[in-house]
């Protein structure tokens, strides 16, 4: 048990960090915010949900681990070479297709919603 609160203390530790540091976790963490603020203020289904749900946690997952492995290329690799490149670019690129899967999803389930309520205010 002991073991287990200190892992979470590792793990909390690590968030802090991503936190603190990271203009691009920060700005994932206000779109899930926002989409979370959508999702009630537009009364989203439980499907609904479970679809806002798993992409803001694949958006924050991929982020934090192309953190992850920023931090360790910086460390193994300062100076430049072609393979660290590819490492940040590949873990770059794992980050898009996690946001641009949120979007379209977000935009699938919003969207209609959105106009159906501009539709009848006017
Ligand atoms: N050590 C390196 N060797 C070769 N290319 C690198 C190296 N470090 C960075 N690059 C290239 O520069 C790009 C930007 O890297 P940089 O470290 O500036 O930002 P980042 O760590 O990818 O992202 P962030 O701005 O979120 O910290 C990388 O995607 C990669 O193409």
């Amino acid at each position: 048990m002991k073991r287990l609160v200190r892992s979470f203390g590792f793990a909390f530790k690590g968030l802090r960090y991503a936190t603190k540091t990271q203009p691009n976790f920060q700005i994932h963490l206000a779109a899930g915010t926002t989409a979370v603020a959508l999702g009630l203020c537009l009364k989203i289904s439980a499907d609904e949900w479970l679809w806002v749900m798993a992409c803001i946690a694949i958006v924050l997952i991929t982020e934090l681990l192309n953190t992850s492995l920023e931090t360790l290329t910086d460390l193994v690799s300062p100076t430049y070479h072609e393979k660290a490149g590819h490492t940040k670019d590949v873990g770059a690129a794992a980050v898009v297709i996690a946001a641009l899967f949120a979007i379209i999803t977000g935009a699938i389930i919003f969207l209609p919603k959105i106009i159906n309520l501009f539709w009848h205010a006017a």
